[in-house]
């Protein structure tokens, strides 16, 4: 299914006569969407109101899916078109609960006062003890100031608290950590710093989100430097763990030594710049980049990597390329070399569709729903909690990357995020790093 960003629920009611939905799917995928789940809503004796959850490229041809079900005719009616992602979001996606009941009295007298004024002397003598009588070992804060948002730019922390309400969703899911969005509504490095020193007393981590280059470089180092806290930016590092375990998976594969493979990485911001270091520190050779900025080729340049100057030279050169510039279809399909690696990770529109990519010749092609840092940061950070370490290094993010390449099934280049077991068998090998070091 190509990458469509139009999701709607059509409410359709069509007489209770064989052949009916079929006509149904037809108009609708010859119309150009893709259909998702369909839904029995009501089985009346004469007609069915199902739900289609269609998926479309963009509005003209949702137009032309609803123009289609109106002209079949012989009964069938659309009775309602509704946006469910949008309905999704209402009321936001997350919240805070209390894990204990407060129903009687007592109830109240231990979870609040007067009984709550001993734990806080207890750890106001035995600071430590915070780890066990509070939340704040399980919780982490995910930081954005809204300057890079996926691929969207920068919007603004508030536009951006959609998606992390999404992180927080993620973290809760796989990793049963509790993720707590703060907008810093400022893009200054020295407040962003500032303003997560004087929370981060609150949480057990922090994980930056969506900051943009240059300033998330400096944001990121001054805070792991500074904080007794584990401190990781998703789009630099997380990025980088489950792109390398997408292309170790892909060398497996292919039968290639992936540290002889020349590597080339489009888009040298945040996420492209920490995914060549995280290739260099692993040993592999020769990693090439190209980015629009010359600031950003130095800084590649200053971690031992080589410069293209074009699009086109890197593509020629290089056997395995991943992209994260935010530019939707920046790669054609005429650019891809047979046999190519390709790994077009920008959210929500990749720089060139998978199934064009293979089409072109390439051997392994993916975007970023599928290579995500989803499959990295939730047990990251249950393995770095879980261990009670201050800081994530280099080794845990490669033990992370392994054990991602570990539950890959052969001829996929990552496991599904739904896969449980992958988040388990990450904090695993993050814990044990951790605690080896
Ligand atoms: N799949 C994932 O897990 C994942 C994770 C992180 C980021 N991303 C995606 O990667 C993209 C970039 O994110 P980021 O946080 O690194 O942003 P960023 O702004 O830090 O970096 C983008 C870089 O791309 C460069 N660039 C822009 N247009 C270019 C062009 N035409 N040619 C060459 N270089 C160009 C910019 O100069 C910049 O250095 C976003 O779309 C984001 O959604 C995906
Ligand atoms: O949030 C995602 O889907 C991945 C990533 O963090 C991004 O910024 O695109
Ligand atoms: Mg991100």
């Amino acid at each position: 299914m190509v990458d469509k960003n139009i999701i709607r629920a059509l409410m359709v009611e069509t007489p209770s006569i064989p052949g009916n939905l079929g006509r149904l799917a037809t108009a609708i995928g010859m119309a150009g969407a893709d259909i998702g789940e369909i839904e029995t809503d009501q089985v009346g004796p004469t007609s069915t109101m199902r739900k289609f959850t269609v998926h479309c490229e963009d509005d003209d041809q949702l137009k032309d899916v609803l123009k289609a079900i109106e002209e079949l005719g012989g009964g069938i009616r659309l009775h309602a078109v509704s946006d469910d992602v949008l309905r999704a979001h209402e009321g936001g996606k997350i919240q805070m609960k209390s894990r204990l009941d407060v129903r009687s009295l007592s109830d109240l007298r231990r979870v609040y006062t007067p009984g709550v004024a001993d734990v806080c002397r207890l750890i106001q003598r035995e600071p430590q003890k915070a780890q066990i009588y509070t939340s704040i070992g399980n919780t982490v804060a995910i930081v954005t100031d809204g300057t890079a948002i996926l691929g969207l730019g920068d919007i603004g922390p508030v536009p951006g608290m959609p998606v992390m309400e999404g992180k927080a969703a993620l973290f809760d899911r796989f990793a049963g950590v509790s993720g707590v969005p703060i907008l810093v509504d400022t893009k200054n490095p020295d407040e962003i710093i500032q303003t997560v020193k004087h929370i981060s007393s609150g949480f057990g981590g922090i994980l930056l989100e969506d900051i943009g280059s240059p300033h998330c470089f400096e944001v990121e180092e001054r805070l792991k430097n500074d904080l007794q806290i584990p401190v990781m930016h998703d789009d630099q590092h997380g990025t980088a763990v489950v792109t390398l375990a997408a292309v170790i998976s892909a060398c497996k594969s292919a039968g290639v030594d992936l540290k002889d493979a020349e590597v080339g990485q489009i888009g040298l911001g945040a996420a492209g710049l920490a995914i060549c270091r995280m290739f260099m520190a692993y040993g592999v050779k020769e990693v090439y980049g190209a980015d629009k900025s010359d600031m950003a080729k130095e800084r590649l340049i200053g971690y031992g990597g080589h410069v293209c100057d074009s699009l086109d030279e890197l593509m020629e050169t290089c056997d395995i390329v991943i992209a994260t510039t935010g530019v939707p279809g920046l790669i054609k399909p005429e650019q891809v070399r047979k046999g190519q690696v390709l790994l077009a990770l920008s959210n929500p529109k990749p720089e060139i569709e998978p199934e064009e990519a293979l089409k072109a010749g390439a051997a392994y092609a993916a975007d970023g729903r599928s290579v995500n840092n989803v499959l990295g940061f939730p047990g990251i950070f249950r393995g770095v909690l879980n261990a009670r370490s201050g800081q994530i290094t280099h080794p845990m993010l490669v033990g992370a990357a392994e054990a991602i390449a570990g539950c890959t099934k052969p001829g996929e280049l990552v496991p599904h995020p739904l896969n449980p077991l992958v988040h388990e068998e990450v904090a695993q090998a993050v814990e044990a790093v951790a605690i080896r070091s």
